[in-house]
C-alpha cells in the first residue's frame, strides 16, 4: 500500500512522509498537506464535483471515528476504493491522539470561528490551521460542500447514533441531508439555533459546507471499538466517495427524531453543580419542575420545558463553557 495511505500511523509517531503526494494505481492523487491532514483528488475526467472533508480525532481519546477513516484511506491508497469526489482527510488533535487524551490544554472544539484568536497554545495554533486547511480545500466555486466531523460520547447513550447540525441566519436546515444522514444510519438530529464555536459550526457558517457533527457510540481506547458499529455510516461514505451513492428517499425521514436545543448549561464558576448521577445517559428525559444545576449567585437551572432530555452533561469543563444541551422535540416544519 502507498506510504500516504498509513496517514494514521505517521500521525501517531509524529512523522513526516518523505514523498508528500503518492499517485494510486488508477491514477488517484494523495498528497501529505501537514501533520494529520491529506488531500485525495480523483482523476479530472472521473471528478464528479463533491468536495467532503471528513475529519475525526478533534477528540484525541474518540477513536472509533479515527479508525473508521484510516480504513477508508488504506482502501483507496490500495486502488480498492476508487474515489469520484475530492476529499480532505483530517485528524483534528494529533497530540492528544498520542496521549490517548480528549485534549491536552483545551479542547480544539471549542476554538473554532475566532475563538482560537483570543487564546495561546498549541491547540489554538491548531484551531487556526484546520480553519485553514478547510477553508483552502472549499475555495473552489460550483462544487457541492460537505463536511462530517466524527466523534464518540463521553457517556451511553439512550440514542446511539446522532448527529448535530449547525445554524446560520437566514439558512434553511436540508431535509436532503437528513435524509441522507437516516441512511447513514443516524437515528437523530439536534437542530441548532444559534451560532457555535465548533468545527463543524465553522464549515457551515463561514465555508458554505453541509456540516454536522456526528456522534458514533462511546469514547473507547484503539482496537476496543466492537461496541461502536458504523457499518451503515462506512457503507454510505464509500458510497458517497465513489459517487454510487442511492438516491436518498425525499419524502420520509423514516422514523428520524428531530429536535431543537431549548437552552445551552454553561458552567460560569467553581461553584457549578449538576444534578445527575454520574453515570447519566444521554437524551434521558427530565421531568418539568427538576433542578438540574446550580452555580454561583444563586443561579438555578430548573427545567420548564415538555418533554426535556439533557445530553453532554459534563461538569468538569472548563468556566465559561457548555456543560450540557437541553434539548426538545422539533418538528421537520421549517427544513428545505
Ligand atoms: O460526550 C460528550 O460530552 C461530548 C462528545 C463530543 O465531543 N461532542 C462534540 C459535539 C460538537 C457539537 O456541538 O457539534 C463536542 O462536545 O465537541
Ligand atoms: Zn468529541
Amino acid at each position: 500500500m502507498l506510504a500516504l495511505g498509513k496517514l494514521l500511523e505517521l500521525t501517531l509517531a509524529g512523522r513526516e512522509p518523505a514523498e508528500k503526494t503518492q499517485l494510486t494505481v488508477d491514477g488517484v492523487r494523495m498528497r501529505w498537506l501537514s501533520e494529520g491532514a491529506l488531500e485525495v483528488r480523483p482523476p479530472e475526467a472521473r471528478d464528479n464535483g463533491l468536495d467532503l472533508l471528513l475529519s475525526a480525532g478533534i477528540h484525541g481519546n474518540e477513536t472509533a471515528p479515527i479508525e473508521l477513516l484510516d480504513r477508508l484511506l488504506h482502501d483507496i491508497a490500495r486502488g480498492d476504493l476508487k474515489p469520484r469526489a475530492r476529499i480532505l482527510f483530517l485528524f483534528g488533535n494529533p497530540e492528544a491522539m498520542r496521549r490517548g487524551e480528549r485534549f491536552v490544554e483545551q479542547d480544539v472544539n471549542r476554538l473554532f470561528n475566532g475563538r482560537h484568536e483570543l487564546s495561546s497554545g498549541f491547540e489554538a495554533l491548531r484551531a487556526c490551521e484546520l480553519e485553514r486547511l478547510a477553508a483552502s480545500f472549499f475555495n473552489l466555486p460550483g462544487r457541492e460542500r460537505l463536511h462530517y466531523d466524527l466523534h464518540t460520547a463521553i457517556r451511553g447513550s439512550k440514542i446511539e447514533q446522532f448527529a448535530l447540525y449547525p445554524w446560520k441566519d437566514g439558512r434553511q436546515h436540508s431535509r436532503r441531508e437528513l435524509a441522507r444522514l437516516r441512511a447513514a444510519g443516524m437515528e437523530a438530529v439536534l437542530l441548532q439555533n444559534k451560532p457555535s464555536i465548533v468545527f463543524s459550526a465553522y464549515t457551515y457558517d463561514q465555508l458554505g459546507a453541509e456540516s454536522f457533527t456526528l456522534e458514533l457510540g462511546k469514547a473507547r481506547p484503539f482496537g476496543q471499538n466492537q461496541g461502536v458499529n458504523v457499518e451503515r455510516l462506512e457503507t454510505r461514505l464509500k458510497h458517497i466517495i465513489e459517487g454510487t451513492e442511492p438516491a436518498p428517499e425525499q419524502d420520509t425521514l423514516d422514523g428520524l427524531k428531530l429536535f431543537s436545543v431549548a437552552r445551552e448549561i454553561i458552567k460560569h464558576s467553581d461553584s457549578f453543580h449538576l444534578h445527575l448521577p454520574a453515570d447519566v445517559e444521554n437524551f434521558s428525559e427530565l421531568e418539568v419542575g427538576y433542578l438540574l444545576a446550580e452555580d454561583i449567585a444563586q443561579t438555578r437551572w430548573v427545567i420548564e420545558e415538555e418533554g426535556a432530555r439533557i445530553i453532554f452533561p459534563n461538569p468538569k469543563v472548563k468556566n465559561g463553557l457548555r456543560a450540557g444541551i437541553l434539548i426538545v422535540p422539533a418538528s421537520a416544519d421549517g427544513l428545505a
